[in-house]
């Protein structure tokens, strides 16, 4: 079988990924399973920067092909915010729950019709010996009252499918996997190279 590396420490988007790559018959490892103590500054101002960044500089260390994952939250209402900060939106101790909460504060006056919000992931493959490849994928949908549901990590309880009429965290990882801008950007990293899937 095919190993991919996964230039993350994020165990939410591990277990994504695990399943998403498994379908397509590779496994994955992730920097959590790497040794070295690694730390990448995400000092880029676009999703693709930053995980250009990730993947190019794992390539470094491993010599095999690397995918890194830069993902977020915009919403509108706030002008695209928190987007590239979304994992330190509320502090730089990154704590899903204090983000959650400081986003529905900012929206606490905001009506259901303006809470438009979108999931944005930027892949990154990073090969050693040719150029790095970028997409991007989308998920569209809004912020929520409340959070709502356990499953998945980071925004999912507060992010609501309006055809679902669920958030996110109340989805299966297998239904998740099937909507999400990481899945979305998985299958467009596909279509434009055949050849390597
Ligand atoms: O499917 C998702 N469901 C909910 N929230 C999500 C999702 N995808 C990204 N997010 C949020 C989590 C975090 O607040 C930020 C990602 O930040 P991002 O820098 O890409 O990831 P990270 O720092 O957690 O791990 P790493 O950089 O090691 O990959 O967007
Ligand atoms: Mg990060």
């Amino acid at each position: 079988m095919k190993t991919i590396i996964i230039a993350t420490k994020n165990e939410g988007k591990v277990a994504e990924f695990r399943a998403l790559f498994a379908e397509r018959g590779f496994q994955i490892r992730s920097l959590n399973d790497i040794d070295e103590d690694i730390s990448i500054i995400e000092d880029a101002s676009t999703f693709a920067g930053n995980a250009c960044k990730k993947a190019e500089t794992i390539v470094g260390y491993t010599g095999n092909v690397v995918v890194a994952d830069d993902s977020g939250l915009e919403v509108e209402a706030l002008d695209g915010k928190p987007g590239v900060y979304s994992a330190r939106y509320a502090g730089d101790e990154k704590n899903d729950q204090a983000n959650n909460q400081k986003l529905l504060r900012e929206l606490e006056n905001v009506s259901d019709e303006d809470r438009k919000a979108r999931f944005v992931c930027a892949l990154a493959v990073a090969f050693p010996d040719r150029e790095t490849e970028v997409v991007i994928g989308t998920c569209e949908g809004k912020i929520a009252q409340e959070p709502k549901g356990d499953h998945g990590f980071g925004y999912d309880p507060v992010f609501y499918l309006e055809d679902k009429h669920k958030t996110m965290a109340q989805l299966t990882s297998e239904e998740k996997n099937e909507i999400s801008h990481r899945a979305n950007a998985l299958k467009k990293l596909e279509e434009e190279w055949k050849e390597w899937f």
